[in-house]
């Protein structure tokens, strides 16, 4: 990487790993008890459904079969994760010691996606640009591409204030070793890292320029006295009558170019380039993955990086020493043959103290991730990922030939008028027809979820990736804080996934054949997750309506079976929570985020599992629905308090608000019998399995109660959903008695 000539080795070690024997062997061992008890459960089912002599006693244990088969399947998957946990350890210090000797660093091009200056409000996006426009590194090695899909004259005007404010703000922080090189967390911190008089001076042109860019949003125009220059209005006279976010012309302006733009010390600046790709609405732009791939190829015409930072609008650096800790890494020769990307977990702020959406995803991010990185590394997770630009070009012994392929050198100026006109052949929206882009080449199109099926691809292909996990978080971004901004993400993620599963190279034969049995798993895993809709589903509805016609659904009075239903809950519950713990979260957060898997049962994925349906019978097709980075002041106060936010009519809270219904009504008639009858009945000690679990679903619906029934604010339930679902719930709770009714006709058959 760099110039031509091979410069010297960086010092060996850069970095360390770790597994540790004890967990590794432990966690095998519970696996293989684990699995033996359900074999017996297995056997159980088979005989009771052997043993069953009425159509509806049938039904239950057949429901219960294919509920316990899913969850069998999830947890065989989930198994490959802990076979080997591997952590890392890098030592970046001794690359920043490098930079001090002008060691020949490689150039990196950082990617910004933003769409909707509604929805991803601009001064963020500024600001996460301003933070890596900062990074400790030789400046002229950077490259900042801000890609808006929402082709918003406001989000250039925001960018080009804060080309002018960067001119103080990179000096400012290099020179005070400023550690929050985001102007907006650092001037909002209240244990500042120091403060002096330029300080004070800083924060004075920090709230000038964005009280111009808030102005300028307010008017919701870019007025004529903001535009200074002839080339900057002739950028901004792009924007005509005819243009809207889906149709309208490549624009890319050159904000700010390394060689030429100086800071107010002289010292060169990042190069910084706005990217709108041209969109028309007879071409497919295939969203985010589109919008990335139109990166890679007007960044290639201009710095042609061999590394490719991919960040969301809403992502900012929290670590200045970041890209030193991927290039120890990128740098390492042993690894550098077959290493696509190094991933770091996506970390959030301004989560809830129990984060009560479960937005950390702490299993998804860290604990499943160090599990992978022990087999073939992290899957990408769309943001915080380091790429090597040869990594999008085929495996690493096949390259995909293209005319600006990852060892073309570019020789113009970037805003020469032959780099230019280039950049803006590559931007444009047919540029792609009848290429490998999307299929071989770049970010995979087909699936929602486009950052998991790259990810899977390219470790098909024979990439390996890692997972970066330092203790200070190297990036922080904004999590959902309304339920249906949470539930409506997930919704998207269930779609991509099961379009990754149910597709050609599905997880479980093409992957296993291609990257191996567990890391096929892993994949696996989460591309059928959606799945687990169907046990939640059952365990949520059957045992409780079951109760309430006085039928029990597991067996009577067999202690043996007892005690394997009581191990296999507690213990699969059990790990779940000691990993959580182990990981450095709370008790409070483990709890939501067990909550949340429930929930997610009976909505979300409930929900991705019919768009995809009707996706595949090309009846409809969803798009990528952008989650919300907007912090509204009222929601803002409920979230800290950690109330849930209902607020709005939609399908997706009706089957939860049955759940609670019907398991909080099961619990009352439960103890209304035992009272009645005492506990000397058998057949109600039989029924203490259903009873649990309705007190176990009831006492996680807490926050539905409360909100359909104790609050009064913004955010409460819809009494027009409690009422769809007291109605649903009564037509469900009917057909028992029209099964029984008609059974004898059904025997007919
Ligand atoms: O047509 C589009 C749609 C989205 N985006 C950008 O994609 C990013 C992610 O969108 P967001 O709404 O924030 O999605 P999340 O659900 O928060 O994102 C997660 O899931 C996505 C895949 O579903 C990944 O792409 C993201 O990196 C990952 O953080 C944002 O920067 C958007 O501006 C585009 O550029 N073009
Ligand atoms: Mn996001």
């Amino acid at each position: 990487m760099g110039g031509s000539t091979t410069p010297p080795p960086p010092p060996s070690p850069l970095h360390s790993s770790y597994s540790s024997h004890f967990i590794t062997a432990f966690n095998r061992l519970f696996a293989a008890v684990y699995a033996a008890a359900i074999l017996a459960l297995f056997y159980h089912h088979i005989l009771s459904i052997l043993r069953n002599s009425s159509i509806s006693s049938s039904l239950i244990s057949l429901a219960l079969l294919v509920a316990d088969f899913i969850l069998a399947f999830m947890w065989v998957a989930g198994q490959s994760f802990r076979m080997i946990p591997v952590r890392r350890r890098e030592f970046p210090e001794k690359l920043k010691r490098l930079a001090e000797e002008d060691f020949d660093f490689p150039a990196v091009d950082v990617f910004i996606c933003t769409t909707d200056p509604d929805k991803e409000p601009p001064m963020s996006v500024v600001n996460s640009v301003l933070s890596v426009m900062a990074y400790d590194y030789p400046v002229g090695k950077i490259s900042v591409y801000i890609s808006d899909d929402g082709g918003s004259a406001l989000t250039l005007f925001a960018l080009t204030a804060a080309a002018k404010f960067a001119r103080h703000w990179v000096p400012f922080c290099k020179k005070n070793d400023v550690v929050k090189r985001n102007p907006e967390a650092f001037f909002a911190s209240t244990d500042n890292e120091f403060w002096n008089f330029d300080t004070e001076k800083i924060k004075e042109m920090y709230e000038k320029m964005k009280k111009k860019v808030e102005d300028v949003i307010e008017k919701g125009e870019v007025g004529d006295k903001f535009i200074d220059g002839e080339e900057d209005r002739l950028t901004f006279n792009k924007w005509t009558k005819s243009f809207t976010p889906q149709s309208h012309p490549t624009i890319i302006k050159v904000v700010l170019e390394s060689k030429n733009d100086k800071d107010m010390m002289g010292h060169s600046l990042p190069n910084l380039v706005y990217v709108s790709r041209e969109k028309s609405k007879a071409f497919h732009h295939h969203f985010k993955s589109g919008a990335l791939n139109a990166l890679l190829r007007v960044s290639a015409t201009m710095t042609n990086a061999p590394i490719i930072l991919t960040l969301d609008c809403d992502m900012y650096s929290n670590d200045p020493q970041t890209l030193f800790r991927a290039l120890c890494y990128a740098l390492d020769p042993e690894l550098k043959s077959n290493l696509g990307y190094i991933q770091f977990p996506q970390c959030f702020k301004g989560v809830s103290i129990n984060d009560i959406y479960a937005s950390e995803m702490k299993r998804t991010f860290e604990i499943n991730s160090i599990g992978m990185d022990g087999l073939l590394g992290p899957d990408y997770f769309g943001t915080g990922t380091f790429f090597t630009r040869r990594a999008f070009f085929g495996g690493p012994l096949s390259l995909e030939s293209f005319e600006l392929s990852p060892d073309y050198v570019v020789c113009n100026p970037i805003r020469s008028k032959q780099t230019l006109d280039l950049a803006h052949e590559v931007a444009a929206c047919d540029y792609e027809n009848n290429t490998k882009w999307g299929s071989k080449v770049g970010i995979r199109y087909g699936s929602l979820a486009e950052d998991f099926y790259t990810s899977y691809c390219m470790h098909c292909e024979g990439w390996r990736s890692i997972l970066c996990n330092p203790n200070r978080a190297a990036f922080y971004g904004n999590a959902p804080i309304s339920l249906l901004d949470a539930l409506s993400q997930l919704k998207r993620w269930a779609v991509g996934a099961l379009e990754v599963g149910f597709s050609k190279s599905c997880t479980i034969t093409y992957g296993m054949k291609s990257i191996g049995v567990l890391m096929g798993l892993c994949y696996a895993y989460y591309s059928f997750w959606p799945l687990w809709s169907i046990p939640i589903i059952v365990y949520a509805f059957l045992p409780q309506s079951a109760l309430i016609y006085g039928i029990s659904v597991f067996p009577k009075g067999d202690e043996l079976l007892v005690l394997l239903y009581t191990f296999l809950f507690f213990g699969a519950y059990g790990q779940d929570l000691v990993e959580f713990l182990m990981s450095g979260s709370t008790f409070g957060k483990w709890w939501n985020d067990q909550r949340m898997w429930m929930i997610k049962g009976v909505s979300c994925s409930l929900c991705g599992f019919i768009e995809f349906a009707l996706k595949s019978l090309g009846i409809s097709s969803y798009g990528f629905e952008v989650t919300s980075k907007v912090m509204e002041e009222e929601r803002t106060k409920r979230y800290n308090e950690e109330k849930f936010e209902f607020g709005v009519w939609t399908p997706m809270f009706i089957p939860m608000t049955m759940a609670a219904i019907l398991n909080f009504g099961c619990l009352v008639i439960g103890f209304m019998r035992i009272f009645k009858d005492g506990w000397n009945n058998l057949d109600e000690i039989s029924m203490f399995g259903q009873m649990f679990i309705a007190g176990f679903v009831t006492l996680n619906c807490w926050p539905i109660y409360e909100a359909m029934v104790f609050r009064n604010d913004e955010g409460k339930l819809p009494l027009s959903i409690t009422f769809a679902s007291i109605f649903l719930l009564l037509g469900l709770l009917s057909i028992p008695f029209f099964i029984s009714t008609y059974s004898p006709y059904l025997l007919l058959f």
